[in-house]
């Protein structure tokens, strides 16, 4: 048997544009041929399940091999094989019944996986690392008899009678100049971890020592174990997303997690995939525990389909606010040579992103109810999450509403509805508005709080780097309910109330405490006002107003409000005229009032941490002084 003939395609020589455009990615070749490999092994066994192949199996294995000194790198398989006529059908022709088509639309493709993809190039991948490609193969047709099929890469190619004497397939690239870097061990070994390591068939990749403990006696002399040389297998073949959940415990969930990222930290929970329709999708996802280098955390969810590695670009399938889970998701419907154009596109896609919306959403709400004391105590982690998702999406704002957390200042734990009623009673406004209380900052804050605690005010603690989006976010799905920083204003005028606090000042005493202060303080930037507060707040308050602050704090993140942002930070400075101090400066002679009005306002200002430079030098002498 002998045959010579042209690839059927018609135009002239499509390996070069092969080569040219998907160079970038050249190292899919063994994803490619080792996913052929490992399909063919199914198609035997399925044949023989189905009783059409009567012949032994064997160990269903794929090996992975290269010879240096030849430059080859061989991929073999015990799978179908295929027949003369077959390699015709499916090699020649099939592979290119798209070529037309192909050498038309080449100049617009970006990747090559969008390329192998749409024109069922697997194959002809193997062109990208070689000069020529050989395949050596026997089918497991009663008769068959072995083919060899090579061809260097022009439309050339030829099929002369084989030397397999086995059932399977063997492709041998001879390996081009340009790619001799995968003549070598670890290079090879990384790309078949890195996409192969949980293909359904074993894959064989050299051997490896392994020492036989069991065979050393207990009174040997020599206490070294027998050394024997087994076969490198380098992948798991039932990965435990191809389990169902009633087969695994805790410790397999972890010992998985760790297997995929070796340096974390212990996930804090899991979530199972398993749907069958309308499409399908199995994985496991993780809940890791969130550093503050947030960025290295993202893409850490491996994308499958069928077992075969795709990539770690999740972006589409996978909500944003989901994009810090760790785990695996595996999905037929997500085709092998995927590319991000097609991933916007593609309906199963979406689904699935709401789908996994959906169940994290459900599994938080599961663990809420089963165990909220847990949950409390994972909240700091799991907040970030489901804050983030009500911010960015409404659909999960709804499903989120009932298990989402506020903690307050005293490390308890209401839900938006539990927090409601707690603090009906006493903070409302005059106009029947809830007002929220929240610190970002409790050490700085602390006066605040206290003053607040006084009163019977809670307060929340809102100090993570997104709850500046979230107060928003509960302001503008709230009823009814405004969100104010503890230190916005002095207590007595955080909540507007309609009682009023009468004054121990006259109307002229009050305006001579207003201006001792004015002249002490001496800043352009400090309004400095008198109110009638309870007797036992500060004399001196220093706050900045809540709109002003916001504004500012928005300028700072670049929000577009850059005039507030070239704005000196302006503050009110509150002098309590019920305080007894405020009397005592009143009465004081002349250097005396300022003196102590200074003393006042700069314990004010140190209580919140704004009392720098030579503005603490002088306070600290002036203490000293008066001490
Ligand atoms: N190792 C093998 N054993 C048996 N048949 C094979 C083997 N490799 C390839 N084939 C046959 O050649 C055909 C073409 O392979 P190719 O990789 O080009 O495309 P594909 O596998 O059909 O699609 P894809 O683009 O997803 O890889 C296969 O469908 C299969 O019938």
């Amino acid at each position: 048997m002998q045959e010579k003939g042209s690839i059927s395609i018609h135009t002239e020589n499509i390996f070069p544009i092969i080569k040219k455009f998907l160079y970038s990615d050249n190292e899919i070749f063994l994803r490619e041929l080792v996913s052929n490999a490992v399909d063919a092994v199914q198609k035997i066994k399925r044949l023989s399940s189905l009783g059409q192949y009567n012949g032994a199996i064997g160990e269903p294995l794929v090996e992975v091999s290269f010879d240096e000194a030849a430059k080859t790198i061989t991929i073999s398989d015990n799978g179908i094989g295929m027949t003369a006529e077959e390699i015709k059908k499916y090699i020649n022709q099939i592979a290119f019944s798209g070529a037309e088509e192909f050498v038309e639309k080449f100049k617009d493709a970006k990747d090559a996986n969008e390329l192998i993809g749409k024109f069922g190039l697997g194959f002809y991948s193997a062109f990208m690392v070689s000069d020529k490609v050989e395949i050596q193969t026997l089918s497991y047709q009663e008769g068959a008899q072995p083919a060899r099929w090579i061809c260097d890469g022009s439309t050339e190619f030829e099929i002369t009678e084989g030397d397999r004497t086995t059932r399977g397939t063997s492709i041998i690239l001879h390996v081009n100049a340009d790619s001799q870097e995968f003549l070598d061990k670890y290079k090879l070994q990384g790309i078949l971890d890195k996409y192969c390591k949980f293909l359904p068939v074993p894959i064989k990749f050299g051997t490896k020592k392994e020492y036989d403990y069991d065979s050393v006696a207990e009174d040997a002399e020599d206490k070294k174990p027998k050394e024997k040389e087994v076969d490198n297998i380098i992948n798991d073949t039932t990965p435990i997303w191809t389990k169902t959940p009633s087969e695994l415990k805790d410790e397999d969930y972890l010992r998985f997690y760790r297997e995929l990222y070796p340096m974390s930290e212990e996930p804090l929970f899991w979530i199972h995939l398993n749907v069958d329709h309308p499409f399908t999708l199995t994985g496991v996802l993780y809940f890791p525990k969130v550093r503050n280098d947030m960025e290295f955390q993202r893409n850490k969810i491996k994308l499958f389909s069928r077992q075969v590695f795709i990539t770690d670009e999740v972006k589409e399938i996978v909500p944003d606010f989901l994009m810090l889970l760790h785990g695996v998701i595996d999905s037929p419907d997500i085709p092998l040579n995927v590319s991000r154009s097609f991933l916007q596109a593609d309906g199963n896609v979406k689904k699935i992103n709401s789908h996994i919306s959906k169940k994290v959403a459900d599994k938080l709400a599961e663990l809420f109810r089963t165990d909220r004391k847990a949950y409390e105590s994972k909240w700091a982690d799991i907040g970030l999450f489901v804050k983030y998702g009500m911010i960015s999406e409404d659909k999960f704002y709804d499903r989120a509403k009932d298990f989402a957390l506020l903690s307050n200042t005293k490390e308890e734990y209401y839900t938006l509805a539990e927090y409601k009623d707690k603090i009906e009673p006493l903070q409302k406004d005059k106009d029947g508005k809830l007002v929220y209380l929240y610190t970002n900052d409790p050490a700085r804050q602390d006066a605040f709080i206290q003053s607040a605690d006084r009163k019977g005010y809670d307060v929340l603690l809102m100090n993570s780097p997104i709850d500046n989006h979230f107060i928003h976010t509960l302001e503008r799905k709230l009823d009814q309910t405004t969100m104010k920083r503890v230190d916005a204003d002095v207590v007595d005028k955080l909540i507007a109330k309609d009682e009023k606090i009468e004054s121990v000042l006259t109307e002229s005493e009050t305006t001579s405490v207003r201006e001792i202060f004015e002249k002490a303080i001496s800043k352009p930037n400090m309004t400095v006002k008198v109110e009638a507060l309870g007797s036992e707040e500060l004399p001196v308050t220093v706050t900045m107003d809540e709109f002003m602050r916001r504004m500012k704090d928005m300028a700072a993140m670049g929000g577009g409000m850059s005039f507030y942002g070239s704005m000196p930070d302006s503050y009110n400075v509150s002098i309590n005229s019920n305080h007894k101090l405020v009397s005592r400066i009143l009465k004081a002679d002349g250097t005396e009032q300022g003196r102590l009005a200074k003393q006042a306002f700069d314990l004010a200002m140190l209580s919140q941490g704004m009392l720098t430079g030579a503005d603490l030098t002088e306070f600290v002498n002036r203490s000293v002084s008066m001490i």
